[in-house]
């Protein structure tokens, strides 16, 4: 008997997994011009998703959404709701400091604190009044371990973390944002400042942490997304055009416009 072996839908794929953050109507107006459309999406747990599109689509807005940075931005005004793990981050009364705590951010271009490396890691830790001193120690060493950086820095941890490369200094924000255990990773082109072999660095570390993490990137490089991500969501002028598996955007998409994407005819 022949078998026909159907690619399951996203529909399918999403509902074997867990989801970690359920995107609801959002919409996003800064002052009168409006960022976000309608959008609907989940994000799946412990996988990484990739967001892409051409500049100003608004990758960084909606990736900034999910722990409320928008909120800095004065004229940033926001409907709709996202969950995260069940809770709408959205809703009054939410604990930003504490979402900021539990959905970590990693920015372009590495910004350590002029500070040891050591006093890095331990910053976020001090900030719940953590002090011990065989605590920091340890979740130093496994915080610098866990972003693939403890044996090239073991020997300098109070040497100022400004003395480090572009490369090890993202990988040092990185330690840094999981030494508080965070739940999510957002990730916004991490790599876009960095040499090619800080950048295989990254995406290698990627693939590890995702054994752990909830991991969001936006990317402006379509391999980048296609060699880290699972899911890839196409966004085009405030649209979310389009949301699978990484494999089906890259080789199968259902739009056109993500089609002419990714073929390089626009972006
Ligand atoms: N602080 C802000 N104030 C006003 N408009 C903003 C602000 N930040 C972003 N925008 C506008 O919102 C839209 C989306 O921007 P956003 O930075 O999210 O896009 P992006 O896809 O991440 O772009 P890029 O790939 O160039 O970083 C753009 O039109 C941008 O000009």
């Amino acid at each position: 008997m022949t078998q026909v072996l159907e690619e399951k839908t996203i529909e399918q794929r999403l509902a074997e997994e867990k989801i970690s953050i359920e995107v609801d109507k959002l919409n996003l107006f800064y002052g009168d011009k409006q960022a976000l459309y309608d959008i609907d999406m989940k994000i799946p747990e412990k996988k990484v998703t990739a967001f892409i599109g051409p500049s100003g689509c608004g990758k960084s807005t909606l990736l900034r959404c999910f722990n409320r940075m928008n909120d800095l931005v004065d004229i940033a005004r926001t409907q709709g709701d996202i969950n995260i793990h069940g809770e709408n981050i959205n809703k009054q009364g939410i604990d930003v400091a504490e979402l900021r705590r539990n959905v970590g951010m990693v920015f372009q271009k590495p910004n350590p604190f002029p500070k040891s490396i050591y006093e890095n890691i331990a910053y976020g830790l001090r900030l719940q009044g953590i002090n011990k001193r065989r605590v920091l120690d340890e979740v130093v060493e496994w915080a610098l371990k866990g972003a693939a950086l403890w044996d090239e820095v073991k020997d300098r941890l109070h040497e100022n973390a400004l003395g480090m490369s572009g490369g090890q200094q993202q990988r040092l924000c990185i330690a840094r944002a999981i030494a508080v255990q965070p739940e999510v990773l957002l990730l916004d082109e991490p790599a876009s400042a960095l040499d090619p072999i800080s950048t295989l660095k990254i995406e290698e570390l990627i693939h590890e942490l995702k054994n752990d993490y909830t991991i969001v990137i936006v990317t402006h490089n379509m391999q980048q997304a296609a060699r880290v991500s699972d899911y890839t969501a196409f966004m085009y002028m405030g649209d979310m055009v389009e949301f699978d598996q990484t494999d089906t955007i890259f080789t199968n998409p259902s739009q056109k416009k993500t089609e002419d994407y990714i073929t390089g005819r626009y972006g």
